[in-house]
């Protein structure tokens, strides 16, 4: 028989606290200092009220962190906390949620995430994926967060949820889409989701489930009524195909984005600098994908890279980066014979995130029938700051995006080392500064068991390059940045909101085409069965 356990009861006026890490030990503790201020920050501030915060884990002085890294650690973690406790969980780093989902699905005390609002590490990030795993198991949860734990938003959300269990957010912001007017855009909406269903599309995923994100894994029972399948495919196939594809073929793509315009900060120490054999090796993945996608018949890919591949490859993104733009360089099938998805895109989903998947094909249907450039990619929401009295969000994927939305396309990009601390194997980013323009931004996401889309406008400013270069250096430098307006929603709006880690922007030329887009994107889903919310300021 199994031993049953003695019940642990909640003391009064406690809170017990968990952090949940990166699996990449350099990760967690490189990352742990900034961890560290963010949980006495919290402590502090619940101190203030008469509450003590009670660590549930340990630091852990042979690894240098006290993160809890890995599913298992986790559920050791939660066996020791009484299972109706006010629970804290602090994010100040990226964190794999299913490293601590399992016990937070069966706890029975009021649950709040709370992350600094710091750009050093994607702690933002984290608590933004923790959340929206959350939403998709329907386990409540409250979510706050600060810069330094002193201000009243901050304060007063921790009194309401040590009063009451919970935090309330403004959502004023948000509002059904309405019955629409007749006009072209709701016409060609309706066709593309008609023409979906119909026929039918493949997204290809190599290897589901990367970094823990539980959201970003959408399950066939509410994907395949979108008409959308899953291909599921291998990394190992994916590094099976790199090997059988000859240097040269490599080095053209190579010299065909340097004739663009593109640069490469190239080193020789392969720990730390990007290497021209990284770079051979990331355009060769190019080509298998492209290959693969080719065989499988596919409308869109995505490729985890973590958990495996990242041992064994160079990262990802700059492949990841390109196939999402129309002009690339040419890849042909294996015999030469056929040049494959020839002046267009083949949408990728960085992080093999299937809500990006569904979004990055419709959009690329949608944008692609207006005329517009097709090119659209997630991006991390990292962090932001006000810029002469508005708020501008740091919008930044870790890697790349398609070069079209740089300024100066490829002229603009550079290609700079991954950061060792996550990318052992090293490998180039695709980084620039996303040109200012008109954006439609969306996420799709799963809550209440069914498909949800958020969607609104935004615009992607200008500033100057001495502010680009310090938000930079307070984040990824690596990485390209989108500074980000989002029309009617602010800081906090935002943040309350978004159920994922991952935002998507699509570029229209002006205000009253992406006014447009947006319709036509928001028809579509709501014909395909998503329920859809306009954010912020929309025209529709
Ligand atoms: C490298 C990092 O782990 C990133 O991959 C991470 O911050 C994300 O992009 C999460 O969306």
């Amino acid at each position: 028989m199994p031993e049953s356990r003695p019940q642990l009861s909640a003391p009064p006026r406690t809170a017990y606290l968990i952090a949940s890490g990166d699996l990449r030990p350099a990760a967690n503790a490189a990352g742990w200092p900034t961890q560290e201020a963010l949980e006495k920050g919290v402590t502090e501030a619940f101190a203030r009220l008469g509450w003590t915060v009670r660590r549930a884990h340990p630091y852990d002085p042979d690894k240098g962190h006290g993160f809890i890294d890995s599913q298992r650690a986790g559920l050791e973690v939660f066996k020791a906390i009484p299972p109706q406790a006010p629970l804290i969980v602090a994010e100040a780093v990226w964190q794999y949620s299913h490293h601590v989902l399992a016990g937070l699905r069966t706890h029975e005390g009021p649950v709040l995430t709370v992350a600094n609002f710091d750009g050093t590490w994607p702690g933002l990030v984290g608590l933004l994926g923790v959340n929206a795993g959350m939403t998709k198991m329907d386990r409540e949860y409250s979510t706050t967060w600060s810069v330094d734990f002193t201000d009243d938003f901050f304060l007063e959300g921790l009194r309401e949820w040590t009063e009451t269990g919970r935090i309330t957010h403004d959502s004023s912001h948000v509002r059904p889409l309405p019955e629409l007017p007749e006009s072209p855009e709701r016409t060609l909406g309706a066709a593309i989701a008609g023409q979906l269903r119909r026929d039918k599309a493949i997204i290809g995923v190599f290897d589901e489930g990367c970094m823990g994100m539980y959201n970003a894994i959408i399950d066939d029972e509410l994907l395949n009524p979108l008409g959308i399948y899953k291909e599921r495919l291998s990394q190992s196939a994916l590094y099976a195909e790199m090997l059988r594809v000859p240097d040269e073929e490599a080095d053209a793509a190579r010299a065909w984005l340097e004739q663009a315009g593109m640069t490469f900060a190239t080193g020789t120490d392969e720990a730390t600098e990007l290497t021209d054999r990284q770079i051979r090796e990331q355009l060769k993945m190019y080509i298998a994908a492209l290959r693969i996608a080719d065989d499988f018949g596919l409308d869109s890919v995505g490729i985890q890279y973590q958990q495996g591949l990242k041992d064994l490859t160079p990262a990802s993104d700059l492949a990841e980066g390109l196939l999402n733009n129309v002009q690339r360089p040419q890849v042909t099938s294996r015999d030469g014979s056929r040049v494959l998805y020839e002046g267009r895109p083949l949408p990728h989903f960085n992080e093999a995130d299937e809500g990006v998947a569904v979004d990055a094909l419709i959009t690329h249907r949608i944008w692609t029938a207006m005329g517009l450039d097709p090119a659209t990619t997630l991006h991390d929401v990292r962090w932001g700051e006000e810029y002469e009295g508005r708020f501008v969000w740091v919008w930044e994927i870790s890697g790349s995006v398609p070069p079209s939305h740089l300024t100066g396309g490829y002229a603009g990009a550079v290609s700079w080392r991954q950061n060792p601390v996550y990318f052992p194997a090293g490998g180039g980013t695709i980084k620039g500064v996303s040109k200012p323009g008109e954006i439609v931004w969306s996420r799709l996401y799963i809550a209440g068991g069914g498909l949800h889309l958020d969607i609104g406008r935004g615009s992607v400013v200008e500033l100057p390059a001495e502010e680009t270069e310090r938000r930079w250096a307070a984040t990824n430098p690596e990485w390209p940045i989108a500074h980000v307006v989002t029309h009617g929603v602010s800081r906090d709006q935002f943040m309350a909101r978004h159920k994922a880690n991952h935002a998507q922007l699509a570029y229209a030329p002006d205000a009253a085409t992406a006014d447009a887009a947006l319709v036509a994107k928001a028809v579509a889903f709501q014909e395909l069965g998503v329920t859809v919310h306009l954010c912020g300021e929309v025209r529709v």
